[in-house]
């Protein structure tokens, strides 16, 4: 009489994720190439000084910062406000990856904006050490109420 053999256990394969959400992780640098990479917000300030010297230039052939200046000041705003967007919907998807790409062409397009508005990033910096220790919600209740200021807003102190 024939001895029945057990069949093998099947194995549970590991669900891979989509293929367009591995596509955008190989794009974004693992915790041991960032820490190599020794990455600062001083990128920023470099990244200023490069996008000026686009402007100055007006290299419209060879520089896309130089193009998208030359498009004019509104077009360079609302890049910077398509870029938000884009990196608003992929942090509600909660899609971390995707939200650093969005978060750095963000930050990229504001570089644009300052440059093109003739904004220094130590003025923005200034302002950011000037708010610290600041509570937003104390800073919020002390606004005076219904008066809008010389800075047309009745925003921040
Ligand atoms: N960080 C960036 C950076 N991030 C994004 N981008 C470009 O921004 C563009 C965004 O593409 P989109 O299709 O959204 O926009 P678009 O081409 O303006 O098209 P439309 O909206 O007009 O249809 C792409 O061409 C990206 O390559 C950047 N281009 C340049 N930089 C930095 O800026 C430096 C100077 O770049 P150039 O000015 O090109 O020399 C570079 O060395 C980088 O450090």
């Amino acid at each position: 009489m024939p001895v029945a053999v057990p069949a093998p256990p099947v194995k549970a394969k590991a669900k891979k994720p989509p293929k367009s959400v591995r596509s955008v992780e190989k794009r974004i640098l693992k915790p041991l190439d960032i820490a190599a990479a020794g990455g600062d917000a001083t990128v920023l300030d470099r990244l200023w000084q490069t996008v000026e010297q686009r402007r100055l230039s007006g290299d419209v052939n060879h520089s896309h910062s130089a193009r998208l200046m030359a498009r004019g000041t509104a077009k360079v705003a609302q890049k910077l406000g398509e870029e938000a967007v884009e990196c608003v919907i992929e942090a509600t998807q909660g899609h971390r990856a995707e939200t650093i790409l969005e978060s750095a062409d963000l930050l990229y397009h504001l570089v644009v904006v300052w440059v093109d508005a003739g904004i220094k990033p130590e003025e923005v910096w200034a302002e950011l050490q000037r708010r610290e220790g600041i509570s937003g919600i104390a800073e919020k209740a002390a606004r005076p109420k219904g008066i809008v200021r010389a800075a047309r807003t009745t925003k921040l102190p």
